[in-house]
């Protein structure tokens, strides 16, 4: 008789081969869709969407053969439960899984097409014309038509489908009773009965820092815009922050500090290989020829794609690509090591069985995308890589330098955190189709500070004017990785034996720290996220196999104590009405 135990190896290995090669076609067809959308790319996509559900509806009927209790190997019985979490391929309504692709499809299709008009004969792209505008413009009334016209061609567009669209993914779902909602799939990935609980804890005790830094940046942009832009609500209009979203902050450093512009000697290639040299300079892979070859990193002009940057695994070990419509601004250097980051974790741990290729939890590889950038920011290494003319040390003082970064990591706290928390209300059914845009202007108004320029209405859907939303991507993932990585950066700025103040730690060209950053990566999703967490944060001062707020507050230390004294300076308010938002019906 053939143990239960040798049964599940023979069937797992087999299995590995089967999934690795449907998706290495599933990932190819939504590479040929996403680089070049048609109605025919669109088609064979979805079409092999459909294959990999009927794959994984199979197999997790042919695991669910063996018995688990009969298997003490946590490795198998942990392989085997993978196999059977499906998500919403476990519903054999394939009718209504063709229904789900389709209305995502459409979505992302709307998305990515969408040209938004900032006067009645100009209609422009998100990426690069809307994008460089909201980041460059200092005109209220530009940014507003800019901000508005986004809005009217894409979240608006697409409002009619997602009651649908959230219907058909919880009907899906539920069906073998494993899950109450989408939602709770979503937050499945994190292993953790109190993950809720627990971002929402890391959240209220980042909130102090966002809400000085939200006062201070206020002011300023108050001095710049005229009071009368500012309702006494203390809410900052949403479109005079840099970026289409106020997400991130850093374009509107110059309203905020004296800077000097970007370098200007730089070209798209040499952005790439700035980053491949900073992660080669720790330890960490090259870039495989094929990724040079196959990659798409300049928007093309001779067909429609999907700009948002993306990071790929096609599966085979081999072939690896980014997808960018790279431009040379500094944010889109950020995003290339971002992606970046991904290539470099699916690297590490390209020879594990594929359930295993993953990152131990969505937020660490959104933390290894970016943990490099919290070195090669600081102003000494963009001067030695050129991409600053000059640093102004006396300028770029560490307040200066602090408040940048805050810029990107402060301001993006909120915005990370509420995405998930208006998805997940609304896979709840606390939220319904009627409230859906009410319910986001809430918690825009309440956890960000910030309020629409121009009425909104629930004729409107701007949540769908978010990529993440049509694109159905989870996004508590950022921000659990902005924890994250200040954890990291602590513990490996430690093994590297590097003194001084945290936010002046570069790990670049330190190869202790990059082997003990692989050491985490090459594990893939082989053990639950919290023993990941350890392999990195071993043995460095107190840290655990938990998310910690406390390096990230450690980081910023010295900009909320300067932060604080200045509001205090100026007399300035912190934090606004929460529950009042101005335009907002
Ligand atoms: C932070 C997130 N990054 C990403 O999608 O890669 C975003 O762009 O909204
Ligand atoms: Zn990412």
């Amino acid at each position: 008789l053939v143990s239960e135990e040798a049964a599940a190896i023979a069937y797992l290995e087999e299995y590995d081969k089967l999934t690795a090669d449907i998706h290495y076609q599933y990932t190819k067809a939504g590479w040929i869709y996403e680089t070049n959308i048609t109605d025919e790319t669109l088609a064979n996509m979805t079409d092999w969407s459909l294959k990999l559900s009927d794959f994984k509806y199979r197999e997790a009927k042919n695991a669910s053969r063996f018995d688990l209790s009969k298997i003490n190997n946590k490795n198998i019985t942990r392989l085997l439960r993978k196999v059977m979490n499906i998500g919403i391929a476990a519903s054999p309504d394939t009718v209504k899984l063709k229904k789900i692709s389709d209305i995502e499809g459409e979505m992302a299709g709307i998305y990515s097409t969408a040209k938004g008009c900032i006067d009645v004969t100009t209609c422009l792209p998100l990426e690069p014309d809307l994008v460089n505008i909201i980041a460059n413009s200092r005109h209220y009334e530009e940014l507003a038509a800019a901000w508005k016209g986004w809005r009217d061609a894409s979240g608006k567009k697409m409002k009619h489908l997602y009651p649908e669209y959230v219907n058909l993914l919880n009907e899906a779902i539920t069906f073998d009773g494993k899950y109450e909602d989408m939602g709770d799939y979503y937050r499945s990935d994190y292993e953790s009965p109190t993950f809720e609980s627990d971002v929402r804890a890391l959240f209220q005790e980042l909130a102090p820092l966002y809400e000085n830094l939200h006062a201070y940046v206020r002011r300023k942009l108050r001095q710049h815009y005229g009071a009368d832009k500012f309702p006494n609500t203390g809410h900052i209009p949403a479109h005079i922050l840099g970026n289409m979203w106020a997400q991130d902050w850093t374009n509107v450093y110059d309203i905020l500090a004296p800077y000097p512009n970007k370098g200007s000697n730089y070209t798209i290639t040499r952005m790439y290989k700035v980053a491949e040299d900073f992660f080669t300079s720790i330890g960490l892979n090259k870039m495989p020829l094929l990724f040079w070859q196959k990659s798409m990193l300049v928007k093309p002009i001779d067909r429609e794609v999907i700009c948002h940057a993306s990071a790929w695994d096609f599966g085979n070990k081999r072939d690896f690509r980014i997808k960018q419509c790279t431009t040379l601004t500094d944010e889109q250097l950020l995003t290339v090591h971002h992606e970046m980051g991904h290539i470099i974790y699916y690297l590490a741990y390209k020879d594990l069985p594929y359930l295993y290729r993953d990152g131990a939890n969505p937020g660490f590889h959104e933390g290894m995308a970016d943990i490099v950038t919290l070195s090669f920011q600081t102003p000494e290494h963009l001067k030695k890589i050129g991409f600053l003319d000059d640093v102004p040390a006396q300028n770029e003082g560490d307040i200066n330098f602090l408040l940048r970064m805050a810029l990107s990591k402060v301001a993006f706290l909120p915005f990370g955190y509420l995405i998930d928390q208006w998805r997940w209300s609304v896979f709840r059914g606390d939220t319904m189709p009627d409230s859906y845009n009410e319910k986001w202007w809430d918690l825009r108004c309440d956890l960000q500070g910030i309020f629409p320029p121009v009425e909104r209405t629930n004729a409107d859907f701007d949540p769908g004017a978010k990529y993440h939303v049509p694109g159905g991507v989870p996004y508590i993932s950022y921000f659990v990785s902005f924890v994250a990585q200040f954890q990291w950066h602590k513990a490996l700025c430690k093994v590297a034996n590097i003194s001084g103040p945290l936010h002046r730690c570069d790990i670049y060209n330190n190869t202790m720290a990059g082997s003990r950053l692989n050491d985490m990566l090459k594990m893939g999703s082989t053990r639950p996220w919290g023993e990941a967490m350890l392999k990195i944060t071993n043995g460095t001062d107190g840290q655990t196999n938990k998310l910690s707020a406390a390096p990230l507050l450690e980081y910023f230390g010295p900009l909320l104590k300067w932060l604080q004294e200045n509001n205090r300076m100026y007399n300035e308010r912190i934090g606004w009405d929460k529950k009042k938002c101005p335009n907002v019906q």
